[in-house]
């Protein structure tokens, strides 16, 4: 069998007296696309970041292409889309900039970005349909594009995997449909992808597979047997695909 893309092993995580995690354990082969479902706390965003080596597990272990999450993260091999709560829109860049970040592992030692750079970027932002709105502060983008403007920073990153946060929060059909669409292309070129989300209906299209999170996994396989109601009112407690 091959080396898993993703391996956590049995993590524990605490944040002072709170259980975020709790010896949860998922293996995810390369070139997949998992939709990671648990209710609101029940450490979706935790597991990401033990993933990308930003929370250091009280047990168990992560590897990321059976290394270290920080080695493979030094290479730049992880793009992450966050949560639109985590980003400060605010923030003076644009979507280009946004764009650039991804380059970051690649600039040589003057940090200026080279033509091979500004060559990347580019070719990102016409996958996501950005190129339009690549001198755009990203605070003025509507949902689904500022999600697109991180899957760009991903692709301009050359990244072989891919965790992004409830990409669908906020989001229309129709972007909804290009991130699907785009992810899918990604995942066909070998890209790994770890998706959270709690649109359980845009699940079966997008995903391989699908794993329940309670702070540990309950259950992780097939879409259609990981979303039987009553294995998400395991993860949920209630009837949530008739929810809305
Ligand atoms: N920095 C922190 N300090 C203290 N507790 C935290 C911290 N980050 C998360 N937690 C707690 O850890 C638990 C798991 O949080 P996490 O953000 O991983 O869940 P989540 O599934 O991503 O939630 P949501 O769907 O609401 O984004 C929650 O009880 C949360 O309150």
């Amino acid at each position: 069998m091959s080396t898993p893309a993703i391996l956590v092993d049995k993590v524990t995580v605490h944040y002072g007296e709170v259980l975020a995690l709790d010896s949860a354990s998922l293996s995810l082969e390369p070139a997949r696309i998992c939709g990671l479902v648990g209710m609101n706390g029940s450490g979706k965003s935790t597991l990401f970041k033990a993933i990308m080596g930003m929370v250091k597990p009280d047990s168990g272990r992560v590897l990321v292409n059976g290394q270290p999450p920080v080695k493979m993260r030094r290479e730049a091999g992880i793009g992450y889309v966050p949560q639109s709560e985590d980003v400060d829109w605010a923030f003076p860049l644009s979507v280009r900039d946004v764009v650039m970040m991804g380059r970051y592992g690649h600039l040589g030692f003057t940090r200026r970005p080279r033509k091979a750079d500004r060559d990347a970027v580019d070719h990102a932002l016409e996958r996501v349909e950005l190129s339009d709105y690549a001198d755009r502060q990203i605070g003025q983008l509507s949902g689904g594009q500022k999600k697109r403007a991180f899957v760009a920073r991903g692709i301009a990153q050359g990244a072989t995997m891919m965790l992004l946060d409830e990409p669908f929060a906020g989001v229309d059909k129709r972007s909804e449909a290009t991130i699907t669409r785009l992810l899918r292309e990604l995942a066909a070129d070998g890209a790994t992808i770890l998706v959270s989300t709690h649109d359980l209906h845009a699940l079966p299209q997008l995903c391989d597979e699908a794993a329940l999170l309670m702070r540990k996994v309950l259950m992780h396989g097939s879409p259609d047997v990981v979303l039987q109601p009553e294995n998400l009112a395991m993860a949920f407690g209630l009837d949530v695909m008739n929810r809305g």
